[in-house]
């Protein structure tokens, strides 16, 4: 892999990091301090799993769903596409997916909305899949969703729709991800979310890297 040709679309866990109005704000106090004597330097977080990138795990919107450490890794690794939706609100549909680079038979798939928290402020709304898109895309055999918005729903849903549909077909999740610098097209994924004990999303560092040749999203 050459470092040169591999794009970091990870938000930060970061203090400057806007959470979703109300959630954890990511912080980080200090255990140990070599400035009070100590032998080393030791942090202490405090955070809501959904201040910077992070993979959904179901128990975010399932009782007794499945935690972030019993996510599978072949979803969040593999071949990827990236659609470019910018021009959308509201409920994407599938013929508005297709003119945005999407292609039937696409496993992994990274929606561009361009409203992201990756430029330092809590969007007001952004585009999102409608439940019967999201149905159509997991029958075409998606396993993985990501976006660059704080959440695969809309911002007011209450019922999460979306995240229901995709978690039932087995599709996994990524959010909060940073394709200000992305275009459309094939590339390689790398995201594979921490092994956080039972808890509802974990954090994931995500990278591109270029398509291998003959490999398809
Ligand atoms: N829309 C929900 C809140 C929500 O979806 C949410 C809240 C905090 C952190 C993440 C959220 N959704 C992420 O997918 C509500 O208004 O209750």
């Amino acid at each position: 892999m050459d470092a040169r040709e591999l794009i970091d679309i990870s938000v930060a866990f970061d203090a400057r990091t806007p959470p979703w109005p109300g959630d954890t704000p990511f912080s980080c106090g200090w255990a140990w301090a070599m400035a009070d004597g100590a032998s080393v330097n030791v942090s202490k977080w405090e955070t809501s799993p959904h201040v910077g990138t992070h993979a959904d795990a179901p128990l975010h919107v399932l009782r007794g769903g499945v935690g972030a450490d019993a996510l599978p890794l072949a979803p969040f690794i593999g071949p990827v596409r990236v659609a470019d939706v910018r021009h959308l609100t509201g409920a994407i549909t599938l013929a508005q997916l297709k003119e945005g680079g999407w292609k039937a038979g696409t496993t992994r798939l990274l929606l561009r909305t361009g409203r992201s928290t990756a430029v330092g402020r809590f969007p007001a709304q952004w585009p999102a899949l409608a439940p019967e898109t999201a149905a159509a895309l997991v029958a075409d055999g998606l396993q993985l969703l990501g976006v660059d918005c704080p959440s695969v729903d809309d911002r007011e849903s209450k019922t999460l729709d979306v995240h229901h549909v995709l978690f039932s077909g087995h599709c996994y999740v990524l959010e909060n991800l940073d394709l200000e610098a992305v275009h459309a097209g094939e590339y390689r994924l790398f995201a594979p979310p921490l092994k956080v004990g039972a808890c509802d999303a974990a954090p994931v560092r995500a990278f591109l890297a270029p398509a291998l040749t003959g490999e398809r999203a």
